[in-house]
């Protein structure tokens, strides 16, 4: 599955603690994060991840291309609901996609354990019937 990571500051030793915690299972899965998040994820763990921009420099708005490319199956973004950021329009832009596109989102630390034990048990491979209908749909479009 593809699954992208995404913290504000106040959360990303939540985040970090969370992809140690969960190495193992992620290593299965293609990673992507903003720019901040992904660095501090890549120091603490032996993970893999795609690289997009920082957050407020556009690392949403890349995150929302994949949604609407269907090319994502599940978000962690572990928002700061105390502080507003500069860039609030990407944030509810990016989680207004995951809606639009029925994606899987976790906001808080306690979604997002759920969603990650439902990810181990299986519960995502609905996502690949998804995929397979979306690829069959645009081969017939071409
Ligand atoms: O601001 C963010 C999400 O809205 C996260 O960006 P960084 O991972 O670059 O800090």
């Amino acid at each position: 599955m593809r699954i992208a990571l995404v913290a504000h500051d106040a959360k990303k030793e939540d985040l970090v603690n969370f992809t140690i915690a969960y190495e193992r299972l992620f290593q299965g899965h293609e990673l992507y994060a903003t720019g901040t998040t992904g660095k501090r994820i890549l120091e603490a763990t032996n993970l893999h991840i795609h690289r997009f921009q920082s957050g407020p420099l556009g690392g949403d708005q890349q995150i929302g291309a994949l949604i609407a490319e269907n090319r994502l199956d599940l978000l962690i973004f572990l928002r700061d609901p105390l502080l507003a950021q500069p860039h609030e329009p990407d944030i509810i832009a990016l989680l207004r996609l995951c809606d639009v596109h029925a994606i899987p989102v976790a906001t808080n630390v306690a979604t997002a354990e759920i969603l990650i034990r439902g990810l181990w048990r299986g519960d995502f491979l609905w996502r690949d019937v998804v995929k397979e209908e979306q690829e069959r749909a645009e081969g017939e479009a071409r």
